[in-house]
């Protein structure tokens, strides 16, 4: 199209509203009639006061009739950041939860993720995972694909196609007794870790990362876990695998590796712990093992609906702060059955209850704490908190834009009155609770990654 004469404008958006984030301080800081503007690299320029918009808009160069005002239902909060999904399973996600994580793998994951090795149907299923992560909120994913080298470019290029961050792992394994055509030789497994980030960096997509992904330690071989290591080390590469996630999975990693004392002193060992690894689960970790993640700086992801459905086990949460251990949540599909990062939240509530129940002098996380857990916990456990989880000038603008009273939504409040919870009045604090406890993906009227609008689909790709 011929251009129009007008100025492009300085900023791609400037929202004027009630913005709700979490910092290092605070779990939940609400700021009411705030100004936020994005400038067109899609980073926040500046967040001020409603009332300093003449100023703003002088310093930042826009016009006050360019602002986009938020109802009185609306609110602002970052995207959610789930740091650990497995994208296969999500063609089975809601089912096969009847046994438990060893018997699981065997007869459900590997049968379902060999199959990836069809390029359709690859494309079928990871188009329908990315898409329905974004519908829910989460900006950011960390996936595990399979074994498969071009299947897993392909996931990379939908998350792309579709504008989602995301840190993408082509799967490595080369021990699997159960189902023999599902792995691959140790030679392969590293060739093909090579390979595969070297055709993903040269896609130079903005937002989407490979990540090494050694399955866990009963699927690789110790040459493999080392070669890996190495990879990850010569790259500067983020790692992802599980550990201490189910009671006969250690005992049997402990035997695979007697010369290592603990589960994570085998990641250790193959210089797996970074400060760019994530972790999964992590139920049995020990003082001393929760210890070496803080010095290492690697990161733990608690996948509570996962280690509730498979009856894996339970992870206390306010053990690994206490040990300031970086941490974030995971929705861990399809070991978790919901793809959804707000239901992460509400299991991460509910098994910190359960704690409670349990232990009465075990302190409770709040709504406050998982909400952080889900934003800015789960940025700084994927070492990427200089680019998103909070609404910090110079970040990424990754956002949701939640309409509390979203027509045909989940909630029904009366207009005049405003949501109650209880006999408490009305007020934001009531808002974030009820759209955290009660709220979907009906409430999330729009999706920012980077600036970008990517929810609702505006892409001719979109299916
Ligand atoms: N929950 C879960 N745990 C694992 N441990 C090794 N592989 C897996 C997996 O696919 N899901
Ligand atoms: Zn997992």
């Amino acid at each position: 199209m011929a251009n129009s004469g007008k100025p492009t404008p300085a900023m791609r958006h400037v929202y004027r509203g009630t913005f709700m984030h979490s910092t290092q301080q605070a779990p939940l800081q609400i700021l009411e009639d705030a100004l936020l503007g994005v400038d067109k690299d899609g980073k926040i320029a500046f967040i001020g006061k409603g009332g300093e918009l003449n100023k703003l808009s002088q310093d930042f160069g826009f016009s006050p009739s360019e602002v986009t005002q938020l109802t009185k239902d609306e609110f602002f909060m970052p995207g959610m950041v789930d740091t650990h999904i497995h994208a296969p399973q999500y063609s089975y996600a809601g089912t096969a939860l009847d046994l438990p994580l060893l018997q699981w793998l065997d007869t459900y994951t590997f049968p379902v993720e060999s199959r990836f090795r069809d390029l359709e149907f690859a494309k079928k299923v990871y188009t329908q995972v990315v898409k329905r992560t974004l519908r829910n909120g989460t900006t950011t994913a960390c996936y595990f694909a399979t074994i498969h080298t071009d299947a897993s470019l392909l996931l990379g290029k939908i998350a792309n196609d579709f504008g989602q961050r995301a840190l993408v792992g082509k799967v490595c394994m080369d021990m699997n007794n159960s189902v023999q055509h599902y792995k691959e030789t140790t030679q392969d497994s590293q060739d093909e870790t090579r390979r595969f980030i070297t055709e993903l960096l040269k896609k130079k997509y903005p937002l989407v990362k490979p990540v090494v992904t050694p399955r866990f330690v009963l699927s690789c071989t110790g040459p493999l876990l080392g070669e890996l290591g190495a990879i990850a080390r010569d790259n500067n590469l983020h790692i992802q695998s599980h550990i201490s996630e189910n009671a006969q999975e250690v005992k049997i990693a402990k035997e695979m590796f007697p010369e290592s004392e603990t589960y994570t002193d085998i990641y250790h060992k193959f210089n797996l712990l970074t400060d760019k690894t994530v972790m999964a689960h992590g139920c049995y970790l020990s003082d001393d093992e929760l210890n070496l993640f803080k010095e290492t700086g690697a990161s733990l992801s608690h996948c509570p609906n996962s280690n509730i459905s498979l009856c894996s086990g339970v992870l206390n949460v306010r053990n690994v702060l206490k040990h300031k251990v970086k941490l974030g949540l995971g929705t861990d599909v399809a070991g978790g059955y919901s793809a959804s990062m707000l239901d992460a939240v509400r299991r991460a509530r509910d098994t910190s209850k359960f704690i409670t129940i349990q232990t009465p002098e075990h302190e409770t996380l709040t709504f406050e704490e998982v909400f952080r857990l889900a934003t800015l916990g789960g940025s700084q456990a994927l070492s990427l908190d200089e680019q998103t989880g909070n609404f910090e000038v110079g970040k990424d603008f990754d956002a949701l834009r939640v309409n509390v009273a979203a027509p045909e939504g989940p909630i029904d409040i009366s207009q005049e009155e405003g949501p109650k919870v209880g006999s408490v009045s009305p007020n934001h604090v009531c808002w974030f609770v009820f759209f955290s406890v009660t709220g979907d993906d009906r409430n999330i009227v729009e999706v920012y990654v980077a600036g970008r609008k990517v929810i609702p689909f505006t892409e001719p790709t979109a299916e």
